[in-house]
């Protein structure tokens, strides 16, 4: 077992890294919701017949009712519909300011499922029990909360911190090769912009079974790293803005893709090398890392180039939530393993983008 603490001021929160944890989520709830009756689940359709009925007996057993949502699979579900029906299930449930929300799937489970639980009421606790790759190096930690709208990625939010987090690796073993990729892309991200050594490691390790047989010590790694981002910067006004890094081209590849073509992995992937182009171009980023990565992220099945017309970027580029009035901060990496915010006009990155 690995754990960490999230030390937020007044909402510090454990990370438990541990094989077989979702037997015993009953147990690690009631340590830090004492108060609770119900636990609102919220899952989706592919994760609930695979994992539902061994969480509900785990915390059934801890004492707390139940009440279970599941909402289809996939990036579609992360909208407004869907959060206005969690937040009327929720009040079917009965559920108080005392209760809890779990979030028990990948990145779109834990984003809907924590913005449903920073409204409701003005705000319930809610725990995160991530069952992708993605969820478990990233999305889980930090307290991102959000849905979609037509506009673009995210743009309705809140930073919500979870009161504990539990990732058992053992469910990542019904992930689709395609579904662990795009995990990698996150995690290859953490190397580009902090840690060149774990960027090597990972290098050396192109196949999902090599990368199987270290992921506590990856998930661990990239938890801590974005752990000590958090710490910092909690509301994405300096440092924690670089793990945007490849996010601002990515976002405009997942728009232009209506979030069907490409999953957030397969875009921030392309988003990555593309805006390690760019940066070589403008004399931040030394020539050949766009190669280096985009050889890395190849040996594990992701796409490096995903193509976008000009006004499907300046859509995205427009609501980067990195802008301040006409000038955007893009992340670009000074060398493989430290990246840099770089503050440019707008209409100078589409013009570069041209
Ligand atoms: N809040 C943040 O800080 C943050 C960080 C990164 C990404 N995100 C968001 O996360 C989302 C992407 O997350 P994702 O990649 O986990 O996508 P996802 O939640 O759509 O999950 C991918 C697919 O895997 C299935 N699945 C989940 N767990 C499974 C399991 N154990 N076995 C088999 N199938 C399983 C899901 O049903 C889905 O079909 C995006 O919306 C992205 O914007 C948020
Ligand atoms: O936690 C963060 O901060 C991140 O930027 C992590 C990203 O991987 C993630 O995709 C996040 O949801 C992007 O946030 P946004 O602010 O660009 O919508
Ligand atoms: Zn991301």
């Amino acid at each position: 077992m690995k754990t960490l603490t999230v030390a937020l001021p007044g909402r510090e929160y454990e990370i438990i890294i541990q094989r077989g944890v979702l037997d015993r989520a009953g147990e690690a709830c009631r340590k830090v919701l004492p108060r609770a009756e119900t636990l609102f689940v919220v899952t989706d359709s592919h994760v609930e017949p695979l994992y539902r009925a061994r969480l509900e007996a785990s915390l059934t057993a801890a004492g707390f009712r139940t009440a279970v949502c599941t909402v289809p699979a996939g990036e579609e579900a992360k909208c407004a519909g869907q959060l206005a029906r969690l937040w009327e299930a929720m009040m079917d449930a009965r559920l108080t300011r005392t209760d809890a929300v779990v979030a028990l799937g990948g990145g779109v489970v834990g984003d809907l499922a924590g913005f449903a639980a920073a409204t409701i009421l003005r705000g319930v606790d809610f725990v995160q029990i991530p069952t992708t790759l993605l969820s478990q190096v990233d999305s889980s930690v930090g307290g991102k909360v959000a849905i979609d709208l037509q506009r673009g990625k995210n743009l309705a939010g809140a930073f919500w911190q979870p009161k504990l987090v539990l990732m058992d690796p053992d469910t990542l073993d019904t992930l689709s090769d395609a579904i662990f990729a795009d995990g990698m892309a996150e995690v290859v991200k953490y190397g580009c912009i902090f840690d060149k050594d774990f960027f090597a490691f990972l290098a050396k390790r192109p196949t999902r079974s090599l990368l199987m047989e270290e992921i506590e010590s990856i998930l661990y790694t990239c938890c801590n790293l974005k752990r000590i981002v958090v710490e910092e910067d909690e509301r994405d006004t300096g440092k924690r803005m670089l793990l945007n890094f490849g996010h601002t081209l990515g976002h405009a590849y997942e728009l232009a893709g209506n979030y069907e073509k490409w999953t957030h992995g397969q875009a921030v992937a392309a988003g990555m090398v593309k805006a390690a182009e760019l940066g070589s171009t403008l004399g931040v980023t030394p020539a050949g890392t766009a190669e280096r990565i985009a050889g890395v992220l190849t040996a594990l099945g992701l796409p490096t180039a995903i193509p976008c017309t000009p006004e499907e970027y300046a859509a995205a580029v427009g609501l980067d939530k990195k802008g301040a009035g006409a000038d955007i901060s893009l992340i670009l990496l000074e060398q493989i393993g430290r990246a840099v915010p770089h503050k440019m006009p707008k209409t100078a990155l589409l013009e570069e983008l041209r």
